[in-house]
Protein backbone atom coordinates (compact mmCIF):
# COMPACT_ATOMS: atom_id res chain seq x y z
CA UNK A 1 0.00 0.00 0.00
CA UNK A 2 1.66 3.34 -0.96
CA UNK A 3 2.50 5.20 1.80
CA UNK A 4 3.67 8.38 0.54
CA UNK A 5 -0.46 9.39 -0.38
CA UNK A 6 -0.74 9.06 3.40
CA UNK A 7 2.07 11.37 4.71
CA UNK A 8 1.35 14.02 1.79
CA UNK A 9 -2.32 13.98 2.81
CA UNK A 10 -1.16 14.51 6.35
CA UNK A 11 1.16 17.50 5.65
CA UNK A 12 -1.34 19.13 2.65
CA UNK A 13 -3.88 19.11 5.41
CA UNK A 14 -2.14 20.76 7.99
CA UNK A 15 -1.45 24.05 5.98
CA UNK A 16 -4.57 23.78 4.76
CA UNK A 17 -5.39 23.66 8.42
CA UNK A 18 -4.16 27.00 9.71
CA UNK A 19 -5.03 29.19 7.07
CA UNK A 20 -8.85 28.30 7.34
CA UNK A 21 -8.86 27.98 10.97
CA UNK A 22 -10.48 31.39 11.74
CA UNK A 23 -13.19 31.37 9.33
CA UNK A 24 -13.94 28.06 10.90
CA UNK A 25 -14.11 29.70 14.45
CA UNK A 26 -16.54 32.47 12.75
CA UNK A 27 -18.50 30.04 10.77
CA UNK A 28 -19.37 27.90 14.12
CA UNK A 29 -19.94 30.62 16.21
CA UNK A 30 -22.42 31.42 13.47
CA UNK A 31 -23.90 28.53 12.90
CA UNK A 32 -24.46 28.07 16.28
CA UNK A 33 -25.31 30.83 18.37
CA UNK A 34 -27.92 33.83 17.46
CA UNK A 35 -26.02 36.57 19.41
CA UNK A 36 -24.27 37.87 15.98
CA UNK A 37 -26.07 40.08 13.36
CA UNK A 38 -23.27 38.90 10.31
CA UNK A 39 -19.58 37.40 9.77
CA UNK A 40 -18.33 41.10 10.45
CA UNK A 41 -20.13 41.86 13.64
CA UNK A 42 -18.88 38.19 14.93
CA UNK A 43 -15.37 38.96 13.76
CA UNK A 44 -15.66 42.10 15.69
CA UNK A 45 -16.93 41.13 18.59
CA UNK A 46 -14.52 38.04 18.61
CA UNK A 47 -11.80 40.67 18.25
CA UNK A 48 -12.70 43.42 21.07
CA UNK A 49 -13.93 40.52 23.88
CA UNK A 50 -11.62 37.78 23.07
CA UNK A 51 -8.39 39.49 20.91
CA UNK A 52 -7.03 37.70 17.90
CA UNK A 53 -6.41 34.56 19.97
CA UNK A 54 -10.39 34.42 19.75
CA UNK A 55 -10.06 33.20 16.31
CA UNK A 56 -7.38 30.34 17.19
CA UNK A 57 -9.85 28.71 19.74
CA UNK A 58 -9.94 25.21 19.77
CA UNK A 59 -6.46 25.13 16.92
CA UNK A 60 -4.17 22.51 18.75
CA UNK A 61 -6.41 19.42 18.88
CA UNK A 62 -7.05 19.71 14.66
CA UNK A 63 -3.63 20.23 14.02
CA UNK A 64 -3.19 16.87 15.75
CA UNK A 65 -6.18 15.37 14.35
CA UNK A 66 -5.25 16.06 10.87
CA UNK A 67 -2.44 14.02 10.92
CA UNK A 68 -4.74 11.26 11.29
CA UNK A 69 -8.05 12.45 9.45
CA UNK A 70 -6.55 14.07 6.30
CA UNK A 71 -4.02 11.14 5.79
CA UNK A 72 -6.74 8.21 5.96
CA UNK A 73 -8.77 10.40 3.63
CA UNK A 74 -6.09 11.23 1.27
CA UNK A 75 -4.56 7.47 1.91
CA UNK A 76 -7.98 5.45 1.78
CA UNK A 77 -8.87 7.84 -1.51
CA UNK A 78 -5.72 6.81 -3.53
CA UNK A 79 -5.44 3.60 -2.73
CA UNK A 80 -9.49 2.89 -3.21
CA UNK A 81 -9.02 4.25 -6.91
CA UNK A 82 -5.90 2.20 -7.19
CA UNK A 83 -8.14 -0.99 -6.18
CA UNK A 84 -10.26 -0.45 -8.85
CA UNK A 85 -8.16 0.42 -11.90
CA UNK A 86 -5.01 -0.99 -11.02
CA UNK A 87 -2.99 2.06 -12.19
CA UNK A 88 -0.63 3.80 -9.39
CA UNK A 89 -0.90 7.55 -9.30
CA UNK A 90 1.85 7.92 -11.48
CA UNK A 91 0.14 6.46 -14.53
CA UNK A 92 -3.64 8.20 -13.81
CA UNK A 93 -2.15 11.24 -15.55
CA UNK A 94 -1.50 8.62 -18.63
CA UNK A 95 -4.49 6.21 -18.20
CA UNK A 96 -7.05 8.93 -16.39
CA UNK A 97 -9.58 7.10 -14.10
CA UNK A 98 -12.69 7.26 -14.77
CA UNK A 99 -15.30 9.79 -13.02
CA UNK A 100 -17.37 7.03 -11.59
CA UNK A 101 -14.04 5.68 -10.29
CA UNK A 102 -12.91 9.05 -8.58
CA UNK A 103 -16.44 9.31 -7.35
CA UNK A 104 -16.72 6.42 -5.77
CA UNK A 105 -13.13 6.35 -3.95
CA UNK A 106 -13.88 9.60 -2.96
CA UNK A 107 -16.38 8.25 -0.98
CA UNK A 108 -15.15 6.09 0.57
CA UNK A 109 -12.19 8.37 1.87
CA UNK A 110 -14.61 10.48 3.10
CA UNK A 111 -16.70 7.62 5.26
CA UNK A 112 -13.59 6.37 6.13
CA UNK A 113 -12.55 9.70 7.84
CA UNK A 114 -15.87 10.67 9.10
CA UNK A 115 -14.93 7.69 12.33
CA UNK A 116 -11.22 9.43 12.99
CA UNK A 117 -12.68 13.12 12.33
CA UNK A 118 -15.44 13.03 14.66
CA UNK A 119 -14.02 13.11 18.38
CA UNK A 120 -11.84 15.55 17.27
CA UNK A 121 -14.29 17.77 15.56
CA UNK A 122 -16.49 17.57 18.34
CA UNK A 123 -14.13 19.12 21.21
CA UNK A 124 -13.45 21.63 18.53
CA UNK A 125 -16.92 22.91 18.02
CA UNK A 126 -17.26 22.92 21.97
CA UNK A 127 -13.69 24.81 21.92
CA UNK A 128 -15.16 27.59 19.44
CA UNK A 129 -17.85 28.03 21.11
CA UNK A 130 -16.85 28.91 24.38
CA UNK A 131 -16.74 33.01 23.74
CA UNK A 132 -14.99 33.78 27.56
CA UNK A 133 -12.46 36.17 27.50
CA UNK A 134 -9.03 34.35 28.01
CA UNK A 135 -8.62 34.03 31.31
CA UNK A 136 -8.36 36.90 34.18
CA UNK A 137 -7.94 36.85 37.86
CA UNK A 138 -11.43 36.53 39.44
CA UNK A 139 -13.45 35.82 35.95
CA UNK A 140 -15.03 32.27 36.35
CA UNK A 141 -13.07 29.45 34.12
CA UNK A 142 -14.38 28.74 30.79
CA UNK A 143 -16.22 25.24 30.95
CA UNK A 144 -13.35 23.21 29.33
CA UNK A 145 -10.05 24.61 30.03
CA UNK A 146 -8.77 22.78 26.88
CA UNK A 147 -8.89 19.54 24.19
CA UNK A 148 -7.79 17.00 26.75
CA UNK A 149 -9.95 18.68 29.45
CA UNK A 150 -13.01 18.69 27.50
CA UNK A 151 -12.69 14.80 26.17
CA UNK A 152 -12.58 14.13 29.58
CA UNK A 153 -15.79 16.04 30.28
CA UNK A 154 -17.47 14.30 27.43
CA UNK A 155 -16.45 11.04 28.48
CA UNK A 156 -17.40 11.56 31.74
CA UNK A 157 -20.92 13.64 31.56
CA UNK A 158 -21.82 11.94 28.30
CA UNK A 159 -20.06 8.50 28.04
CA UNK A 160 -17.80 7.44 25.59
CA UNK A 161 -20.14 7.01 22.87
CA UNK A 162 -20.73 11.24 23.78
CA UNK A 163 -17.20 11.36 21.99
CA UNK A 164 -19.26 10.50 18.98
CA UNK A 165 -21.98 12.74 19.22
CA UNK A 166 -23.18 14.48 15.83
CA UNK A 167 -20.94 11.92 13.81
CA UNK A 168 -24.01 10.11 12.16
CA UNK A 169 -24.79 13.44 10.65
CA UNK A 170 -21.07 13.89 9.71
CA UNK A 171 -21.30 10.51 7.71
CA UNK A 172 -24.27 12.39 5.77
CA UNK A 173 -22.41 15.49 5.53
CA UNK A 174 -19.20 14.03 3.95
CA UNK A 175 -19.43 10.80 2.03
CA UNK A 176 -21.50 11.83 -0.85
CA UNK A 177 -19.56 15.56 -0.80
CA UNK A 178 -15.96 14.00 -0.73
CA UNK A 179 -17.24 12.30 -3.62
CA UNK A 180 -17.65 15.72 -5.30
CA UNK A 181 -15.11 17.07 -4.25
CA UNK A 182 -12.74 14.51 -5.63
CA UNK A 183 -14.49 14.42 -9.04
CA UNK A 184 -14.47 18.53 -9.10
CA UNK A 185 -11.10 18.66 -8.33
CA UNK A 186 -9.99 15.67 -11.46
CA UNK A 187 -12.69 17.51 -14.33
CA UNK A 188 -11.08 20.98 -13.36
CA UNK A 189 -7.57 19.72 -13.69
CA UNK A 190 -8.51 17.65 -16.76
CA UNK A 191 -10.02 20.69 -18.62
CA UNK A 192 -7.70 22.59 -18.50
CA UNK A 193 -4.32 20.54 -18.90
CA UNK A 194 -2.85 18.58 -22.05
CA UNK A 195 -3.57 14.92 -21.76
CA UNK A 196 -0.48 13.27 -20.55
CA UNK A 197 0.82 16.53 -18.93
CA UNK A 198 0.85 17.14 -15.27
CA UNK A 199 -1.32 20.33 -14.47
CA UNK A 200 0.33 23.71 -13.39
CA UNK A 201 0.30 24.75 -10.23
CA UNK A 202 -1.85 27.73 -11.03
CA UNK A 203 -4.67 24.67 -12.35
CA UNK A 204 -3.97 22.55 -9.34
CA UNK A 205 -4.46 25.59 -6.55
CA UNK A 206 -8.17 26.86 -9.11
CA UNK A 207 -8.96 23.19 -8.76
CA UNK A 208 -8.19 23.08 -5.49
CA UNK A 209 -9.77 26.12 -4.34
CA UNK A 210 -13.21 25.27 -6.53
CA UNK A 211 -13.48 22.26 -5.68
CA UNK A 212 -13.59 23.46 -1.86
CA UNK A 213 -16.15 25.65 -2.57
CA UNK A 214 -18.45 23.62 -4.46
CA UNK A 215 -18.16 20.63 -1.88
CA UNK A 216 -18.34 22.99 1.07
CA UNK A 217 -22.01 24.58 -0.94
CA UNK A 218 -22.96 21.07 -1.13
CA UNK A 219 -22.35 20.34 2.10
CA UNK A 220 -23.93 23.51 4.38
CA UNK A 221 -26.85 22.46 5.58
CA UNK A 222 -25.77 19.07 6.92
CA UNK A 223 -23.03 20.99 8.39
CA UNK A 224 -25.17 23.41 10.63
CA UNK A 225 -27.11 20.11 11.75
CA UNK A 226 -24.09 17.90 12.52
CA UNK A 227 -23.05 21.18 14.38
CA UNK A 228 -25.77 21.61 16.07
CA UNK A 229 -26.13 18.05 17.74
CA UNK A 230 -22.53 18.15 18.88
CA UNK A 231 -23.83 21.38 20.74
CA UNK A 232 -26.85 19.55 21.80
CA UNK A 233 -25.31 17.51 24.74
CA UNK A 234 -23.83 20.79 26.39
CA UNK A 235 -27.39 22.95 26.34
CA UNK A 236 -29.38 19.95 27.16
CA UNK A 237 -31.20 20.40 24.17
CA UNK A 238 -32.28 17.19 22.91
CA UNK A 239 -33.19 16.14 19.22
CA UNK A 240 -34.19 12.84 18.79
CA UNK A 241 -32.22 12.42 15.13
CA UNK A 242 -31.20 14.21 12.50
CA UNK A 243 -34.39 14.70 10.91
CA UNK A 244 -35.60 16.41 14.78
CA UNK A 245 -32.86 18.32 14.50
CA UNK A 246 -33.32 19.70 11.12
CA UNK A 247 -37.16 19.86 11.64
CA UNK A 248 -36.72 21.70 15.10
CA UNK A 249 -34.24 24.66 13.22
CA UNK A 250 -36.22 25.41 10.22
CA UNK A 251 -39.32 25.69 12.70
CA UNK A 252 -37.42 28.09 15.08
CA UNK A 253 -35.62 30.27 12.60
CA UNK A 254 -36.67 29.45 8.88
CA UNK A 255 -35.18 27.52 5.80
CA UNK A 256 -32.73 29.87 5.70
CA UNK A 257 -30.70 28.11 8.71
CA UNK A 258 -29.31 25.33 6.37
CA UNK A 259 -27.45 28.33 5.08
CA UNK A 260 -25.78 29.51 8.07
CA UNK A 261 -22.02 29.55 7.42
CA UNK A 262 -22.33 29.35 3.47
CA UNK A 263 -20.51 32.54 2.65
CA UNK A 264 -18.04 32.05 5.18
CA UNK A 265 -17.83 28.44 4.58
CA UNK A 266 -16.81 29.33 0.92
CA UNK A 267 -14.64 32.38 1.49
CA UNK A 268 -12.35 29.83 3.62
CA UNK A 269 -12.64 26.66 1.76
CA UNK A 270 -10.78 28.46 -1.54
CA UNK A 271 -7.13 28.98 0.54
CA UNK A 272 -7.55 26.05 2.42
CA UNK A 273 -8.37 23.42 -0.37
CA UNK A 274 -6.22 25.34 -2.65
CA UNK A 275 -3.18 24.62 -0.57
CA UNK A 276 -4.06 20.84 0.42
CA UNK A 277 -4.05 20.37 -3.25
CA UNK A 278 -1.11 21.90 -4.31
CA UNK A 279 1.37 20.54 -1.36
CA UNK A 280 -0.39 17.00 -2.13
CA UNK A 281 0.52 17.00 -6.01
CA UNK A 282 3.91 18.52 -5.13
CA UNK A 283 4.86 15.97 -2.70
CA UNK A 284 4.07 13.31 -4.42
CA UNK A 285 5.47 14.48 -7.82
CA UNK A 286 8.90 14.97 -5.41
CA UNK A 287 8.74 11.75 -3.73
CA UNK A 288 7.41 9.86 -6.94
C1 LIG B 1 -16.57 17.32 1.97
N1 LIG B 1 -16.46 18.57 2.72
C2 LIG B 1 -17.13 19.59 1.97
C3 LIG B 1 -17.19 18.42 3.97
C4 LIG B 1 -15.09 18.87 3.05
C5 LIG B 1 -14.17 19.01 1.87
C6 LIG B 1 -12.85 19.71 2.21
C7 LIG B 1 -12.08 19.22 3.38
C8 LIG B 1 -10.99 20.16 3.79
N2 LIG B 1 -10.12 19.54 4.75
C9 LIG B 1 -11.55 21.44 4.39
O1 LIG B 1 -11.52 21.58 5.61
O2 LIG B 1 -12.02 22.31 3.67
Amino acid sequence: MPVEEFVAGWISGALGLVLGHPFDTVKVRLQTQTTYRGIIDCMVKTYRHESLLGFFKGMSFPIASIAVVNSVLFGVYSNTLLALTATSHQEWRAQPPSYTHVFIAGCTGGFVQVYCLAPFDLIKVRLQNQTEPRARPGSPPPRYRGPVHCAVSICQEEGPWGLFRGAWALTLRDTPTMGIYFVTYEWLCRQSTPDDQNPSSATVLAAGGFAGIVSWAVATPLDVIKSRMQMAGLKHRVYRGVLDCMASSVRQEGLGVFFRGLTINSARAFPVNAVTFLSYEYLLRWWG
